[in-house]
């Protein structure tokens, strides 16, 4: 028990009367990195929502370290919220600032940190992902693959126990996107941190996930949890070895 991180218990998430997913029940472990899969349309990013206490559920309740979200008072889920890094698919980053004022936002924000303190945990955190010397570059000014490492960098700006990735590499390249899946790695490993991410894209889920549960759009609820090398072999469910299995194989093909 002490090792759960994040409890999903009894959840049932719903758009007015409309049931997206009912009776989810899973543990996430501290220090795992769990990926939340599915089809098109099962509810993987109203899952995320929820777990990010943005939308509340219909029944149930998501417990972080045993601390209820649902019964959280507004004050005890800033708190909650100060633990963890979020990164959007769109990387999130205000245009108009610098790679520098970006990742100073929290540290303004939640710390009391000098600014010359914060100079250096700025450029300690770009270094960390690879973007040393990029701190007064603009968004625009960056690639794409670069834009998600700075939005990691500012993601991890407070230490976060827990990383929250939104399709981490959508619409990078199969490279960019490979190196992004190994930064998470590296950071996980580092920092011992928590890692939930929805994504698409199988090759990163094989390459770096521990943990995972499947959302089925069809019965609206989860039919697999666990490891998805394991899943992939061995689910008793023929829907999620074959969505893993055809998944990696136009993996294999794509052209690098
Ligand atoms: N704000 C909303 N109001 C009503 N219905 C919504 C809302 N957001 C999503 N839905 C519906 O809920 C279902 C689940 O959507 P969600 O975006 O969570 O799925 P997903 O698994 O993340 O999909 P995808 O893989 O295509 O991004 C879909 O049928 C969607 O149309």
């Amino acid at each position: 028990m002490s090792d759960v991180h994040i409890r999903v218990s009894q959840l049932t998430m719903a758009y007015g009367s409309r049931v997206i997913q009912r009776d989810l029940d899973f543990d996430i472990m501290k220090g795992d990195i769990f990926v939340i899969m599915g089809g098109s349309g099962c509810g993987k990013s109203t899952l995320l929502k929820h777990m990010l206490g943005l939308l509340s559920p219909a029944s149930g309740d998501i417990l972080f370290n045993g601390e209820s979200l649902v019964s959280a008072s507004a004050q005890q889920r800033d708190r909650m919220r100060q633990r963890w890094g979020i990164t959007y698919q769109s990387g999130g980053l205000f245009s108009a600032m610098t790679l520098a004022e970006n990742i100073a936002l929290p540290l303004q924000l939640y710390t009391q940190y000098s600014a010359a303190d914060r100079d250096d945990i700025i450029a300690y955190k770009l270094a960390l992902v690879g973007l040393a010397g990029y701190q007064d570059f603009y968004p625009s000014e960056i690639s794409g693959g670069m834009r998600k490492r700075a939005a990691l960098a500012r993601a991890i700006a407070l230490e976060p126990e827990i990383l929250f990735f939104d399709e981490p590499s959508a619409g990078l390249d199969p490279i960019s996107s490979s190196l992004l899946d190994e930064l998470i790695v590296q950071l996980q490993q580092s920092t011992g941190a928590t890692v939930v991410m929805v994504t698409h894209e199988l090759p990163s889920i094989f390459a770096i996930a521990n943990n995972s549960v499947y959302l089925d759009a069809k019965t609206k609820t989860m039919i697999a949890y666990g490891d998805p090398r394991e899943l992939r072999d061995h689910s008793d469910q023929a829907v999620v070895r074959q969505f893993l299995a055809r998944e990696a194989s136009a993996a294999v093909e794509e052209p690098l």
